[in-house]
């Protein structure tokens, strides 16, 4: 597709039959007198009260533990950088598309204009209580680490940074997938991240935490290796330091085993991507316009695994594999937060899904007739149904033995035991 057809139709999309993508809909019949004395005045007055009793008859007799705010300022909005919340409404509909398509979960899109950083976390704190979950979206860091954790404070519902966590769970699967297929133990790869923001620094904390050695590991920003000799690195950054020797992206990619592209579009060279060790993984995520192109890297270098955050390529790296399902699961078992143990049971369970064989419907889905897992299939498609019960069911398992879950495994989970 040209850049002027997707132009085109990709308004088009947004703009008919209605505009945008996501609307409401009632679930209870209204269509007598009846109906609206139980729906309306008088008899909503009854769940009212019993709410009032017992906050947790939110759950049940309202639609708070199958809805999440989808939640940003529009900072750093994909990798088109701060163009402001109102700018960033057509990406969080689209998250509250993929929520609903892909999970059920019923979603909302709220995008807030703020002074300061805790006039941010004051408006969300404040409404939080009306919904099961809350998604941060595209919100720039540093900023996003403290108010992720001051929101966590406030909040007695799950708070997820998206661009953090989700993405973290998913290129830690990827690569981990991606590697092994090249034939390379993690503990033994130089690994690259271009990127030192609220993706590169979740990203690269999770990957450490599931074998790259820190020694091994180079994480880049706009001025280069992240070193001690830097008088600029804020508190996040610092825990990367690498002093080993590289001080610019050409330097570390020379010899790298996998590089990881969670910044901006077009910033890597055809001669960073020769000097990689043979067989290479390559998972460049920025959206919607990757670190380097796949038909450069195809040309160049056929022995590299690599991966986009887009949906027109092979591999597919973005965190719709993993939100929807994620969240799912901590709904199901109403958990008060999303911790390690959750997000490495989410981490593995798409990891492991991505090896097994694909139904023939999921290949079509995406107008293939086949999916093997190998250099061109690395991890299960959004489309792939059984991500529901695989993630969900591991995320809402990890809740419970974690100690996070306020009510039981639902019986459908433990149906197929
Ligand atoms: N595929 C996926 O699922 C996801 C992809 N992403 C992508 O990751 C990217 C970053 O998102 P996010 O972390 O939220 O944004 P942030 O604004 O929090 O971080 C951006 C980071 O990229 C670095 N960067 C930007 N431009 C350059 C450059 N020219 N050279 C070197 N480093 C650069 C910044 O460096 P500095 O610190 O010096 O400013 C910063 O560390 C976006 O493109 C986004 O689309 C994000 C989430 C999910
Ligand atoms: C996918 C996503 O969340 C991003 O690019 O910001
Ligand atoms: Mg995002």
């Amino acid at each position: 597709m040209t850049d002027k057809i997707l132009h085109d139709a990709a308004l088009d999309y947004h703009a008919h039959p209605t505009p945008g993508k996501i609307s409401i809909q009632i679930t209870k019949p209204a269509d007598t007198s009846h109906d609206l004395t139980l729906a309306y005045s008088p008899g909503v007055a009854e769940p009212v009260r019993e709410i009032a009793k017992n906050p947790e008859d939110a759950y049940k007799y309202t639609i708070k533990g199958n809805l999440v705010a989808v939640i940003s300022n529009g900072t750093a909005i994909l990798g088109l950088g701060n163009l402001g919340p109102l700018a960033s409404k057509p990406v969080m509909e689209g998250k509250a598309l993929l929520f609903k398509r892909f999970a059920n979960v019923d979603a909302i899109d709220i995008e807030v204009k703020h002074k300061d950083i805790d006039d941010f976390v004051n408006t969300v704190a404040n409404i939080a209580d009306t919904f099961g979950g809350i998604n941060l979206e595209d919100i720039k860091a540093p900023e996003c680490f403290e108010i992720e954790s001051k929101l966590k404070k406030l909040c007695s519902i799950p708070v997820f940074h998206d661009d953090q966590h989700g993405t973290a769970i998913v290129t830690t699967a990827g690569m981990l997938n991606a590697l092994q297929l090249q034939g390379k133990k993690v503990e033994d790869c130089r690994v690259v991240c271009l990127g030192a923001g609220a993706a590169g620094i979740a990203c690269s904390t999770f990957l450490l935490e599931c074998g790259v050695k820190p020694e091994n590991f180079f994480m880049i920003d706009r001025h280069g290796v992240i070193r001690s000799d830097r008088t600029d690195l804020n508190e996040q950054k610092k825990k990367f330091i690498n002093d080993t020797g590289p001080k610019t992206l050409a330097e570390a990619m020379d010899g790298a085993d996998a590089f990881l592209g969670v910044s901006g579009p077009n910033l890597v060279t055809k001669e960073e991507i020769l000097s990689m060790a043979p067989k290479a993984v390559i998972l460049a995520c920025s959206n919607p316009d990757p670190e380097v192109s796949p038909a450069l890297v195809q040309e160049v270098r056929p022995d590299i695994i690599f991966g986009t955050g887009r949906s027109d390529y092979p591999n597919q790296i973005n965190n719709v594999i993993c939100f929807p399902f994620l969240f799912r699961g901590a709904l199901d078992v109403r958990a008060t937060e999303i911790n390690l143990e959750m997000k490495k049971a989410a981490m593995n369970a798409i990891r492991l899904l991505a090896q097994e064989p694909v139904p023939e419907e999921v290949a079509h889905a995406c107008g293939e007739d086949h999916f093997e897992f190998g250099p061109h299939y690395i991890m299960p498609k959004p489309v792939d149904h059984r991500l529901y019960s695989w993630v969900s069911k591991a995320v809402a398992e990890a809740a419970v033995k974690s100690g996070v879950a306020r009510a039981p495994l639902p019986d459908h989970y433990l149906e197929n035991e």
